[in-house]
């Protein structure tokens, strides 16, 4: 006995698939595809296929398609390779076969050559139609005799051989049974539009006629990127026209998209406002002169978000609802070409064309900055032309780093705000890196200008910048900052005093980010349970702590430094404290409201007390 064959067990029942057959129609024409129209772009594609296919078998044989609406019964005929009966029987009548994937051709050049691969395009139709009918001839056997498939949504058809006069030449006609409701899709109206939309650049002639009879080209080729103009200056106005027409708005630019080897041509259009990196631009993708999508987002690199393309691929292949490009190698290898094909009329703007490249860049610097990340070569290229905030007001880094060895940077806009003024007088470099990829992008600045020290910016460095005070003036201030600073420990801030520039400014608060990581540290012990606190105290480290530097330039610094009241100057090193802090923007703490509080209620007092006394200046003496 074989261990097959144990005793007891019956063999395995080997059974196929059930299908329900109009399960599977309703599934592929109502749920595969967006939206109804698609079933033009079906009909199109296929008698377009079947040209292609003569063609290949006959270069001689006439090239028609003719698609028609009339009182909402529309039609496509073709002068293809048409079907035997046979092949009506095994193509037509079988979901998912083809003819596009094999036979005279195989796979890879059957996809070189035509649109449709999957064997499920006619079943669009059902969306607007009840019933399909096909008369077809084949071309490719002389006694072929002319046959009808008539089929309907609930997944029966019949196929029945017609006699020679019913299609005396080679060639299909698929003719549609309007299905209730869906009238608004085979108005010849709607048909003519679809077809334009779906069908201005395919490769054949093809006519549409409406109710009026009249028979008009659907297709206009070249397109408007190929056609010869007599000169730049009129293919720009032309383009420019096309953009407007298909996106809406004037391009501030154009970037031919030209990939021979590919197979790819078209164009960008630069938008002509500024967008954010998030938004994702649909691209209109073409394949083989049919449209594909208006919403294609996998065409370009996400960086290039600043421009909408418009091309037409050869060499790409579209996903099965045939409204998206297929995310394949090719796809990638496309991409990263276009991406090149941008990233070089780049370096040819910054070469030949400044006032261009300026233009553009107002709109667009962020664009570029977030290529430049990825691309140290792109990133020198821009350096005399990207800008950035600095304390020398807006600069770009070529410029800044040419009058700066050592550039220091602020991770945030309030950080910088606070102290560029003070830098700047003090001959200190810095570069807000607070906004979107600067801070990225001035880390990777020593690695292409290396005698260029870049740091962040801390409050050590300022300190040292501004001008020390005299030691026989510090000493004779001693006391003060002993109470100033006696005030100000609990808080995690040591006091400083230095001589700066503008006067106005009577302190400033400066720390870094590992002052910062102390304060919250400490902040989080002291609302911490006790087991937390343990632990958050065991973290503390000899991290620099935040300072206060004093400006003993400043008048009211120098008034505070000589009040006789300890308890006063107290008050006021706080209250001086509490405007620095909420000059740097720096979130409070909870214990940075309650000094603020204590401090404004002191002085408050103190001004009110003082204001009263010398309204009535016996009531202190009684
Ligand atoms: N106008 C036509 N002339 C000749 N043959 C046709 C025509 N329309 C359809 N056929 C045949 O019927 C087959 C099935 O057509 P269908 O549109 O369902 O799929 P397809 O075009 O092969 O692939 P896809 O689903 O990608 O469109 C085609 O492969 C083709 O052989």
């Amino acid at each position: 006995m074989t261990s097959d064959a144990r005793a007891g067990e019956t063999p395995p029942d080997v059974s196929s698939f059930q299908v329900d057959l109009r399960g599977l129609v309703d599934l592929l024409s109502h749920h595969l595809y967006s939206s109804p129209r698609v079933y033009v772009r079906e009909l199109l594609q296929n008698a377009v296929d079947a040209v292609t296919a003569r063609h290949a078998v006959d270069p001689a044989a006439p090239v028609r398609v003719r698609l028609s609406s009339e009182a909402g019964r529309v039609s496509i005929e073709d002068s293809g390779i048409g079907l035997t009966a046979d092949e009506v029987r095994t193509l037509l009548a079988t979901i998912g076969r083809s003819s596009k994937r094999g036979g005279d051709f195989g796979l890879e050049s059957a996809r070189r050559e035509f649109l449709g691969q999957f064997g499920i395009g006619l079943l669009a139709c059902f969306v607007v139609a009840r019933e399909i009918r096909v008369v077809t001839r084949s071309a490719r056997t002389s006694d072929a005799a002319p046959v009808e498939w008539l089929a309907s949504d609930d997944g029966s058809y019949t196929v029945r051989v017609l006699p020679d006069e019913a299609r005396p030449e080679a060639g299909t006609t698929v003719y549609l049974e309007p299905r209730p409701g869906a009238e608004e899709w085979t108005a010849a109206a709607r048909v003519e539009e679809l077809a334009r939309d779906f069908g201005s650049l395919l490769p054949y002639d093809i006519t549409f006629r409406g109710d009026d009879g009249d028979e008009r080209p659907v297709t206009d080729r070249p397109a408007v990127w190929e056609r010869d103009h007599p000169t730049p200056a009129a293919r720009r106005v032309a383009l420019s026209g096309h953009c407007a027409r298909l996106f809406g708005f004037t391009p501030l630019d154009i970037i031919d998209l030209d990939l021979p080897v590919a197979g790819v041509r078209g164009v960008a259009y630069v938008l002509p406002e500024p967008t954010s990196p998030a938004h994702r631009t649909g691209h209109r993708a073409y394949l083989k002169g049919m449209l594909l999508t208006d919403h294609e987002d996998k065409l370009l690199p996400e960086w290039a978000f600043f421009v909408r393309a418009v091309v037409d691929a050869d060499s790409l292949r579209p996903t099965a609802s045939r409204e998206h490009l297929y995310d394949d190698e090719t796809l990638a290898a496309v991409r990263d070409a276009l991406g090149a094909r941008i990233r070089q009329w780049l370096a040819e703007l910054a070469a030949g064309a400044p006032d261009r490249l300026a233009a553009f860049l107002s709109v667009h610097h962020l664009g570029v900055k977030s290529l430049a990340r990825h691309d140290p070569e792109l990133f020198e290229l821009m350096l005399p032309w990207l800008p950035f905030e600095t304390s020398e007001g807006q600069q770009n880094l070529e410029e800044f780093a040419a009058a700066h060895s050592e550039i220091h940077f602020t991770r945030t806009v309030e950080e910088f705000r606070q102290i560029a003024p003070i830098a700047a007088a003090h001959g200190l470099g810095v570069v807000n890196a607070g906004y979107t990829y600067d801070a990225e992008l001035l880390g990777l600045l020593s690695g292409i200008r290396p005698s260029v020290k870049v740091s962040e910016l801390d409050a050590g460095a300022v300190t040292d910048r501004l001008d020390p005070v005299p030691t026989t003036e510090e000493l004779a201030l001693a006391a003060f900052l002993g109470t100033a600073r006696a005030r100000l420990d609990p808080h995690g801030c040591d006091v400083a005093l230095r001589a700066f520039q503008p006067v106005t400014v009577p302190a400033l608060f400066l720390d870094d980010r590992q002052a910062r990581h102390e304060r919250d540290r400490a902040s989080a012990q002291e609302t911490a349970d006790s087991l937390w606190s343990d632990i958050l105290g065991s973290l503390r480290g000899s991290a620099p702590r935040a300072r206060l530097v004093l400006n003993h330039n400043n008048p009211l610094i120098r008034r505070i430094a000589a009040l006789p009241d300890a308890e006063l100057t107290g008050t006021a090193v706080e209250s001086l404290y509490g405007q620095a802090l909420l000059m740097s923007q720096r979130p409070l703490r909870p214990a940075d409201s309650t000094l603020l509080n204590r401090a404004f209620l002191g002085l408050l007092e103190w001004a009110t007390h003082s204001a009263a006394q010398s309204a009535n200046p016996q009531e202190d003496q009684q």
